[in-house]
């Protein structure tokens, strides 16, 4: 078969438009998977993914189609995540594809995700084929469906847009005609040395890093040394193959191919997505343009319970190597030792990854309250310095001015939800840019503290508007911002690891709310300890951890005056050993941070 007879496409919707179903369907009509491996969800095969119901990795799978046109032709296709924290994950996938499946739910129309999808697919020149799908629900409405899609783009007014249902399988042979009819073979020359992108990599205990390329040009076996052309670094192919969609070992991949190096590296770092892999005898001059690497925008500090720093440690780096939008970089906290502060896509993603190391490596990790990045100016300084730990935040006599970064964020909701929903943005210092009419649902446009959307705002969202509204943000600039960072002190010493950064008209609320949680769950000691919220060196709330057992000066009990202060001597002395002793801060500890009204 020639590379006239490959394709190579994305599948690409808002999150729960059904891609991940349109997946299954493909693989089973062209009988990539027997019919009882269909049963099984068999893309969305992560444990986190199987308890949340949505994609986190993109995943790739070849399929051989008999066309109606009496021609075989391999189908790669790559299935990608709908939710908003994953968009890098989408956008690496765009790059080793020629075309993209646009799906979108004839019950809910075009939503925030379906227009940023397209947006990426059209950055990297992709031919796109809009696909309707859910038609045969009882609230699909094709019409109204169909004039959207027709307004997103001007190629729209022309092209077939076809209508299927992904679940029952009408109209799924369409959709295998339109690709091949429509999408691009795949151009490059198998004569020219080889090019081929990594466009994701997993780690594997045994074999070590497995590369998953885009062959652009040339043709790849196992008898080939290759060469990462980012560091120039010589790798073998131990074994190559494609995904059917299980890892199948092939001989050769060429010019246009999508498949797996198994490259022997056992170091995690030693692979960058978005890298170029080349033949180390006969190279190519240039390498790939590669990917912008993500940008983090939301931090947290994860430390190791008990003594597992190290296996924390290569758990993050593989972590990193299969989801190139984690970076990490090791820290140290009086209060919780040594430990990595990581950055995430959003907070969805701090969870994915929290759920992952225990799923994927039994880690159980403590979070620290996540936080932005902050530009600090300080006094006589031209360069703001960068925060992204408020362990870290400069002291405030220090200060000239501080900046936050904001968010742009588009909310699409029903018009019974519309006052809820704006109610809850203003909550959130939303001021409203923008606010129209998509068919039934009305499109807010937002500007927000970033820090406001980080943290619990789209469940609130999804709460108050009963799971219909649906968000996307994206980082719209920086702007100045009356901050102030909020500490805890336990029994008059400062636990470093509990520090968080508030705007200053939300410190005295917080300040209260976070003491009177921290009193239950801090772990008691056999003294009382005060607890303390301390903004700019001033305590703004206290509350006293009860003792663990009866507290003998207290007022009520029968004893002598004298024998009342020898014992609060002995507490006393008792006090001052505990300042230097050790607070044991289970996770629930700091949750209590996470879980306020910030
Ligand atoms: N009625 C109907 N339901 C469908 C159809 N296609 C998908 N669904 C349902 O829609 C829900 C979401 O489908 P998925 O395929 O998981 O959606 P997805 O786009 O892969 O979701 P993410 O990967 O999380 O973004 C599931 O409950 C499917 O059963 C369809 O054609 N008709």
């Amino acid at each position: 078969m020639t590379q006239k007879n490959t394709r190579n496409f994305a599948i690409i919707a808002h999150i729960d438009h059904g891609k991940s179903t349109l997946a299954d369907r493909i693989m089973e009509q062209t009988q990539t998977v027997s019919d009882r491996d269909s049963k099984a969800q068999l893309l969305d095969d992560l444990q986190v993914e199987q308890a949340h119901g949505v994609t986190v990795k993109s995943r790739t799978v070849r399929n051989y189609y008999h066309a109606d046109d009496g021609q075989e032709y391999t189908y790669n296709f790559i299935d990608t995540p709908g939710h908003v924290d994953f968009t890098y994950e989408v956008s690496k996938s765009l790059a080793a594809s020629d075309g993209a499946l646009l799906l979108v739910d004839a019950t809910q129309g075009v939503q925030a995700q379906t227009v940023a999808n397209l947006r990426l697919a059209r950055d990297n020149h992709l031919v796109v084929i809009p696909v309707i799908n859910k038609i045969d629900a009882a609230a699909a409405d094709v019409d109204r469906t169909a004039e959207q899609i027709r307004a997103l783009a001007p190629e729209f007014a022309t092209v077939e847009i076809l209508k299927i249902s992904a679940k029952t399988g009408l109209n799924v042979h369409d959709v295998l005609e339109a690709i091949h009819t429509r999408i691009p073979a795949p151009v490059g020359d198998v004569k020219q040395p080889l090019k081929a992108l990594v466009f994701d990599s997993q780690y594997d205990a045994f074999k070590g890093i497995i590369a998953y390329v885009r062959v652009v040009d040339g043709k790849l076996t196992t008898a080939d040394k290759l060469t990462l052309m980012a560091n120039n670094q010589t790798v073998a192919a131990n074994e190559i193959g494609i995904f059917a969609p299980q890892r199948v070992a092939t001989k050769q991949l060429s010019a246009g191919d999508v498949g797996y190096v198994v490259t022997g590296l056992k170091d995690p770092q030693a692979l960058r997505v978005g890298d170029t892999l080349t033949s180390a005898t006969t190279p190519t001059a240039t390498a790939l343009p590669g990917y912008q690497p993500s940008q983090s925008m939301v931090f947290a500090g994860f430390y190791p319970q008990g003594d597992h720093y190290h296996d924390l440690q290569l758990a993050v780096e593989k972590l990193a190597l299969n989801d190139t939008s984690f970076h990490y970089h090791a820290e140290s906290s009086d209060a919780l030792g040594a430990g990595f502060r990581c950055g995430f896509l959003g907070i969805f993603h701090l969870q994915i990854i929290r759920e992952r190391l225990h799923d994927e490596y039994g880690l159980d990790v403590l979070t620290t309250a996540p936080n932005v990045t902050y530009r600090v100016h300080l006094k006589n300084e031209d360069e703001p310095v960068i925060v992204n730990n408020p362990i870290a935040f400069p002291d405030y006599a220090k200060i000239d001015f501080v900046e936050e970064p904001l968010a742009e964020a588009t909310i699409t909701t029903t018009s019974e939800s519309l006052s809820d929903v704006m109610k809850l943005a203003t909550q959130h210092k939303g001021e409203l840019q923008d606010m129209r009419n998509q068919g039934d649902l009305v499109v807010l446009v937002y500007q927000l503290p970033f820090a406001e959307i980080a943290y619990d705002f789209f469940n609130a969202l999804k709460s108050v508007s009963h799971g219909y509204a649906t968000l996307t943000t994206e980082l719209s600039g920086y702007d100045i911002a009356d901050v102030v960072k909020i500490e805890v002190h336990v029994n008059y010493a400062k636990v470093d690891a509990l520090s968080f950064v508030v705007h200053r008209e939300d410190a005295p609320k917080v300040a209260q709310e976070l003491v009177h949680k921290l009193k239950f769950v801090i772990p008691r000691k056999l003294y009382p300890m005060p607890v303390q919220s301390v903004v700019e060196g001033k305590a703004l709330a206290r509350v006293d951890v009860p003792p663990l057992r009866k507290n003998a000066a207290a007022n009520g009990e029968k004893k002598s005056t004298s024998k009342k202060q020898a014992l609060l001597r002995r507490q006393s002395v008792n006090k001052r050993q505990a300042a230097h002793s050790d607070i044991e801060l289970p996770q629930e500890v700091f949750n209590a941070v996470l879980d306020l009204e910030k």
